[in-house]
């Protein structure tokens, strides 16, 4: 495509007022989410679940927890990969994330804080808890739509039963000199869902099949919500995790947000709904945290395809 016609990714409003559960405008926001997901892996939500005073106060909470020394912010460790304090690395030098395990629970975003903080900060506890809960309120509603979008209702109860979230606070220095500098390589999330928040400074880069990226126009009402691996594997490839990546230019530093899925303690399992003659299996079922923790090997790192090395049939 010719350098005219900017690529843009579908916008879509899931603002709570026009979907009542099955409604028309439900039905028809429905399959505008479904078209978007299996052509893109992703799309921007219009979400009024987060009000522009919480979208403030979660940006100043990050601010505050950046700026923590180093010594603090590595305690904050966890046993699965990427789950906890990534900063300094080579390949990606402007990139520093810290993620909160279970963080739409008062007892995770508790644990957290006073990990950070030992003598408590309650805004940022409270401002994390809140901001997970309403962003988490936006997954289940885009993942009830892509149970019913293929008949797989029934097996989305177990899923949301064993579902946990959670938020990454990222940081990305802006980098030195004019040249774009990479952010965040290329990659699919390893999660099932992703929804990503930012402010202002742009740099999110969406990969289309086509090889094109397309440049995401943020807003603080707007949120990308992006399928994983897990997704990926669920619904037997007809929803293609989104390649992306962040370019970061200019003179100011960048600071985003991911609230992110996992599955624990059942395994991800394609529908037998979505497998026929024309639909033969894709993935075999697997442990979703095994999985992350096979994507931190040698081997699982070099993979082009991670999820098809590890449980592709
Ligand atoms: O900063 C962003 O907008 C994207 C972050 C991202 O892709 C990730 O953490 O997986
Ligand atoms: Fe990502």
């Amino acid at each position: 495509m010719g350098s005219l016609s900017q690529p843009k990714l579908p916008v879509i409003n899931l603002s709570a007022k026009n979907l009542e559960y099955n409604s028309i405008s439900w039905v028809k926001t429905c399959g505008e989410v479904i078209s978007a997901l299996e052509k893109y892996g992703c799309f921007v939500a219009k979400y009024d679940g987060v009000s522009q005073e919480l979208h403030d106060a979660i940006f100043h909470a990050s601010h505050d927890l950046f700026d923590l020394p180093t010594e603090v912010k590595v305690l904050n460790t966890s046993d699965t990969p990427s789950h906890g304090y990534v900063g300094q690395i080579p390949v990606i030098p402007l990139y520093e994330g810290l993620g909160v395990e279970n963080a739409t629970t008062a007892d995770g975003v508790e644990r957290f804080t006073k990990l950070m903080w030992p003598s408590g900060n309650g805004v940022f506890c409270e401002t994390v808890l809140m901001f997970s809960k309403a962003v988490a309120e936006l997954d289940q509603i885009v993942m009830k739509m892509i149970a019913k979008s293929y008949g797989i209702e029934e097996h989305y109860g177990p899923l949301l039963g064993s579902t946990t979230y959670l938020l990454k606070l990222i940081k990305y220095l802006s980098p030195q000199g004019d040249e774009r500098n990479l952010g965040i390589v290329p990659h699919t999330d390893k999660t099932f869902m992703s929804i990503l928040h930012q402010d202002e400074v742009k740099g999110l880069e969406i990969k289309t099949k086509d090889g094109e990226w397309i440049k995401y126009d943020p807003s603080p009402s707007s949120f990308v919500v992006m399928a994983g691996d897990g997704c990926m594997a669920w619904t037997n490839g007809k929803i293609e995790a989104s390649c992306h990546r962040v370019m970061m230019q200019g003179s100011k530093e960048r600071f985003s947000l991911g609230l992110f899925t996992f599955i624990r303690n059942i395994k991800i399992e394609t529908p037998q709904e979505l497998v026929d003659e024309n639909n033969p299996p894709k993935f075999k079922a697997f442990d979703h945290y095994k999985y992350l923790h096979y994507h931190a090997t040698d081997e699982g790192m070099r993979s082009k395809f991670p999820l098809k090395s590890y449980c592709g049939i």
